[in-house]
């Protein structure tokens, strides 16, 4: 168990996931949380971010910063997707060795497997066949991640652990639509278009791939779990074990957000892989399991999404 006194640093603290984290830290009564946004500490920075550890010494860090995206941004900016990340926990991996940081999170995303592996996807899949192009170079850099904290826990027996999420939604989530991820994505337009007398709705391929998603709360207490244990290895899958069609998906945003109107499937843009349901037994052997389920986790994010309606103008990209 952890010291609830313990200096714990929280990479990207204002994203959808690091804001998740600390909120869950603070409910479980931890009282030294840290966090610096992107423009006080530019995490790509290795000089800045060495002085940064140097200077505060944290006991614990969670990474939860990165560049991320959906299909369409990961697709467009391979170059930032890979070497951005490839930066910025290589800074946070690195420095945390170099002061001695006792216990590292690494967070990656199950995009990692190869396009291909036999469903739901076990840990021991990594590196068995190729990755799906649209996010390979994301993919590749989480891997680095998940195998340079991998390489630390065999050559220095340190607590470096990876944990790979399936697609996340929640509160604080990404609006914007040449950014995000599907599920937000939806909620907007779905939105949107009721706003607009119910006009039709242009949903990106064939609807047919299918996704897990887990609600970001959910997640957030799976790392709190990991690290308030020791887990006996290197990666662990997070999900719920279940995935739906993204047109099944898409019904049933439709039906909470109350659009009357039709859906266009615009085939010109990307499917992705085809499925990626993780196998979540060593998380559930463990103990931890979701507890969000998905239409009362689309309930909450829409509500979330009403309430900060003002804010979606921003590009993230
Ligand atoms: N969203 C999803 O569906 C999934 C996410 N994940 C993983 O979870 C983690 C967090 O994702 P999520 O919360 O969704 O992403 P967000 O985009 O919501 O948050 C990312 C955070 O990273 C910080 N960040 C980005 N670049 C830099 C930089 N150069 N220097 C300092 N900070 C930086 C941002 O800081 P600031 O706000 O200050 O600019 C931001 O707070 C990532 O590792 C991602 O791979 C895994 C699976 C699915
Ligand atoms: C978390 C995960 O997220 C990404 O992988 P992805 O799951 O393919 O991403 P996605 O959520 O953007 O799309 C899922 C599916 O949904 C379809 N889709 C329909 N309509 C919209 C739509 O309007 N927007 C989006 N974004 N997708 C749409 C879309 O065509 C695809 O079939 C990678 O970043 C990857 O690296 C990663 O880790």
């Amino acid at each position: 168990m952890i010291n609830k006194n313990a200096k714990i640093y929280i990479a990207g603290h204002r994203g959808m996931v690091g804001s998740a984290i600390w909120r869950t830290l603070e409910k479980q009564g931890y009282t030294n949380l840290i966090g610096k946004t992107s423009k006080e500490l530019d995490l790509r920075n290795q000089q800045d971010v060495l002085e940064f550890l140097e200077a505060e010494k944290p006991e614990i860090i969670i990474d939860a910063a990165a560049k991320v995206g959906g299909i369409l941004a990961n697709n467009d900016f391979p170059y930032q997707f890979l070497m951005e990340n490839i930066q910025i926990q290589n800074n946070l991996i690195d420095g945390s060795l170099k002061v001695d940081v006792k216990k590292f999170i690494f967070l990656g995303s199950s995009c990692i497997y190869p396009k291909f592996a036999p469903q739901p996807l076990k840990e021991d899949y990594l590196l068995t066949d190729s990755l799906e192009p649209t996010n390979e170079w994301y993919a590749i850099a989480k891997i680095t991640g998940v195998k340079t904290c991998q390489a630390i826990r065999k050559q220095f027996g340190k607590d470096y652990v990876s944990m790979m999420p399936t697609n996340l939604y929640g509160t604080h989530d990404n609006f914007d639509l040449k950014s995000s991820h599907v599920l937000p994505a939806m909620i907007r337009k779905f939105h949107e278009a009721k706003e607009n007398n119910n006009a039709n709705v242009v949903l990106w391929g064939s609807g047919t791939p299918l996704r897990e998603f887990l609600f970001v709360d959910d997640l957030a207490e799976a790392v709190v779990f990991a690290l308030d244990n020791e887990l006996p290895e290197y990666l662990y899958n997070v999900g719920t074990g279940t995935d739906l069609t993204i047109k099944d998906l898409a019904e049933l945003i439709q039906k909470v957000t109350g659009h009357q109107g039709e859906i266009e499937w615009d085939s010109s843009k990307p499917d992705g892989t085809p499925r990626k349901l993780m196998d979540i037994s060593k998380m559930h052997d463990l103990g931890w399991k979701h507890r969000v389920e998905l239409e009362d986790g689309i309930r909450k994010t829409y509500n979330w999404f009403l309430e900060n309606i003002e804010n979606y103008k921003e590009v993230k990209l």
